[in-house]
């Protein structure tokens, strides 16, 4: 699966979405923490067409803390439950489980009324590609149980996997598409890593994580690179560049010759964002 959709791809993993929603009870949203808007399909009320849901912010240990607490709250104006979770490590997956009993507290609550014991509850895990569905998978079920790589579009072939003592997950997640209307909203899931790195032009990406970066973390690529520079006209795209090929001086990217080789400072500068090394950034903003 790559992250070019087509018409015909959209409408066949809707499909397969959807007739997943009829065997289970509530739907695990999977969102990046540092993009919950960019990484969350335009279509996702639609498609879930009324099933209970619980919103995961995933990577959180990447994304701005602060930021995040916002958008907790935007999802919250909503209606919808968000937890921040970092599925790498495990932090606050263990409450996937409360909080999912909380979302269904009426449908258990009358099974009991009517003297049934409440079956396990079943769950869906939904996102794009590289969101972390595979790595929540095996974390929630405390095995590998599913492919996970760090490239977008590794999961792949259906069976419940047992996961704590009262739920089940489809072992296949559901693959949603992104955005693709608007440009900016290409950029930061390619800044993140959402999409591949061969079908984007890597100094665009870069320069546009440099000026997210000089406008919202003003110091982090001070601190990162020990580049000197003082206040840059972000409306000026030299000024922008200049600072990267400083960075890209500073990192030895260099061809041949010794000019300054723009696109290995990109790579540079978005692989340190992707990993945090530039500290925890956040793309969207509530
Ligand atoms: N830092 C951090 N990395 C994460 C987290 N969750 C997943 N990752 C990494 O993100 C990358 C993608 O994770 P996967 O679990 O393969 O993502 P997926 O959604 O299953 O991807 P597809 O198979 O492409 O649909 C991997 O390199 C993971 O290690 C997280 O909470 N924090």
């Amino acid at each position: 699966m790559t992250i070019q959709w087509f018409p015909g791809h959209m409408t066949k993993a809707r499909r397969q979405i959807e007739a997943k929603l009829k065997l289970i009870d509530i739907v695990i949203e999977l969102l990046d923490a540092r993009i919950p808007i960019s990484s969350r399909n335009p279509m996702i009320d639609e498609i879930l067409s009324g099933k209970r849901r619980l919103v995961l912010l995933n990577k959180a240990d990447l994304a701005d803390p602060g930021i995040t607490e916002e958008w907790v709250r935007f999802f919250a104006d909503e209606g919808l439950q968000a937890l921040p979770v970092d599925a790498s490590s495990g932090m606050n997956v263990q409450q996937i489980f409360a909080l999912s009993r909380e979302i269904l507290q009426d449908r258990l609550e009358a099974q009991r009324r009517k003297g049934m014991r409440p079956r396990a509850i079943r769950a869906l895990i939904v996102g794009i590609p590289n969101v972390g569905k595979s790595t929540l998978i095996n974390r929630l079920a405390g095995r590998s149980a599913a492919a996970t790589g760090d490239r977008p579009g590794v999961t792949k072939g259906q069976q419940w996997i047992k996961v704590g003592h009262d739920m089940e997950l489809l072992d296949t997640p559901g693959i949603l598409w992104p955005k693709f209307e608007d440009q900016e909203v290409g950029l930061r899931l390619a800044a993140t890593g959402a999409i591949k790195e061969e079908i984007l032009n890597v100094d665009d990406v870069a320069f546009y994580a440099v000026k997210q970066l000089l406008q919202h973390y003003p110091d982090a690529l001070r601190e990162r690179y020990q580049v000197e520079y003082g206040e840059v006209d972000l409306d000026n795209p030299h000024e922008i560049v200049e600072l990267m090929e400083a960075i890209g001086r500073r990192r030895g990217c260099l061809m041949s010759g010794g000019a300054i080789d723009l696109e290995k400072a990109s790579l540079v500068i978005l692989r340190d964002l992707r990993s945090g090394r530039l500290g925890r950034i956040s793309l969207d903003r509530p």
